[in-house]
């Protein structure tokens, strides 16, 4: 949609910055959400105009790859574990972006709708304001939580939201649009982790970071890149209670098919062999108890717990996952399996309650087999589509915050008028 009053809609996260403009089906890139010293983020050495690039770029080198005893590395992430670090590496991040994405000239002066981690701080949030209205000469700025965000791509305003992406993922009930921020849980278990989990694995069985060269693997290590990209292309979630034959069906067609061809061709032309241990039992991590915290599906029923009961009606009737992670074959039914149990004793909360009223029976959306329309494959941007929409409405105004504004009242503005 080529409309002079649409908005900047930027997302960013601990993996990659989602970047594009409002009105739009999906981000015009998808960006590492790095600082390299080295080389520039970007293969867009000029900027061409955005109805030359109608498509959706991804260039991806996942914060995944980011070891975590790797000092050495120049590279900086300025957002962690869905968090930002340093307020001046971030603003290095988006001047790049901006310049790389969208140009110097009129494109990037415009309105900015900025998704904010359910997480954040009100001291958080005054950061960022400053960097867009001071540093990016943002004309106006509207920050919405990724949460509500997500809810409104898969077409709803009540919901518990799930969000799985690469650094973090949280558990976050809405009502009417508006996070509930008292019963918003935050899990440190997300993609990058199921990586490392595999990079381990792959260690172990071919002894190396990852075990490549042709045959049954040689000696030479596998970037953590390489070990993400075989995770995207390999690896499933099981169904609770683990394998079986019952249990492969459920996997879905995605994962059967990866089962089938356990062998990754590397760019040099090795193969390395992914065991079935190696494709299922990564993605463990995100469902385990450690510590005696839960993984996402407790953070989920817990969150629902915090809720008054009106309210967790809503949110058992619309179980919303969104994020990259959640995109592993056969999250959604497991997910879904673990949320049964968490809650009311596998019932789902459709059990009588106390009261003798029937709840709502549990739906998770996208449901593995009823796909929902328009909602599926797109949770991966969910965040970034919902921004999408709402800074296409003609109600966006009334959550902008413009720079005059900013200048006379400071962030609190923002703390008023952001969802
Ligand atoms: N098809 C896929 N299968 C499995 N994992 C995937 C797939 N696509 C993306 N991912 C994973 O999703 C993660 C990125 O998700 P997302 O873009 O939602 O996170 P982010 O916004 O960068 O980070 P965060 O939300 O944690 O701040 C990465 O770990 C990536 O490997």
């Amino acid at each position: 949609m080529e409309d002079e009053g649409c908005s900047i809609v930027l997302d960013v996260g601990s993996g990659s910055t989602k970047i594009g403009y409002s009105g739009d089906d999906l981000p015009l890139s998808v960006l590492p959400s790095v600082i390299v010293s080295a080389a520039p983020v970007s293969d867009s050495r000029d900027t061409p105009s955005r109805a030359q690039r109608p498509e959706c770029r991804e260039c991806y080198r996942g914060y995944d790859s980011l070891h975590p005893e790797d000092h050495a590395t120049r590279d900086i992430w300025p957002v962690q574990k869905g968090q930002c670090q340093s307020t001046a590496d971030l603003e290095t991040l988006l001047h790049n972006v901006f310049r790389t994405e969208l140009g110097s000239g009129a494109e990037a002066q415009r309105p900015v709708l900025l998704t904010e981690s359910p997480s954040t701080t009100r001291a958080r949030r005054a950061e960022a304001a400053e960097l867009l209205f001071e540093g990016l000469k943002a004309p106006a700025l509207s920050m919405c939580n990724t949460a509500s965000l997500s809810l409104f791509a898969a077409g709803r305003t009540r919901g518990l939201v799930v969000e799985c992406g690469a650094g973090a993922a949280h558990a976050v009930p809405v009502f009417e649009g508006y996070a509930l921020a008292h019963a918003a849980l935050r899990v440190d278990a997300a993609g990058r982790d199921v990586t490392l989990r595999l990079a381990q694995l792959l260690q172990q069985q071919h002894g190396s970071s990852g075990g490549s060269g042709s045959g049954s693997g040689g000696s030479a290590p596998l970037s953590l890149d390489v070990v993400r990209a075989i995770k995207e292309r390999m690896c499933h979630v099981l169904p609770r209670g683990g394998g079986g034959a019952a249990a492969e069906e459920d996997i879905g067609a995605a994962a059967a098919a990866a089962a089938a061809d356990m062998k990754y061709e590397l760019p040099d032309g090795s193969i390395v062999r992914i065991s079935g241990e190696c494709a299922a039992e990564p993605a463990e991590v995100l469902f385990e108890n450690k510590h005696g915290r839960g993984g996402l599906a407790s953070a989920a029923a817990a969150a629902i717990a915090m809720c008054d009961e009106q309210v967790r009606t809503d949110l058992r009737g619309a179980v919303v996952l969104s994020g990259g992670t959640t995109m592993l074959p056969g999250f959604c039914e497991r997910f879904a399996q673990e949320l049964e149990a968490a809650i009311d004793g596998g019932s789902g909360g459709a059990a009588p309650a106390a009261d003798g009223l029937v709840r709502r029976p549990l739906t998770v959306v996208p449901h593995a087999r009823a796909r929902e329309p328009g909602y599926t494959a797109q949770r991966k941007y969910a965040a970034w589509i919902g921004g999408s929409i709402v800074a296409s409405l003609s109600t966006f105004r009334l959550l902008q915050v413009s720079r005059q504004e900013y200048e006379d009242a400071g962030a609190g503005a923002l703390h008023r008028r952001c969802l």
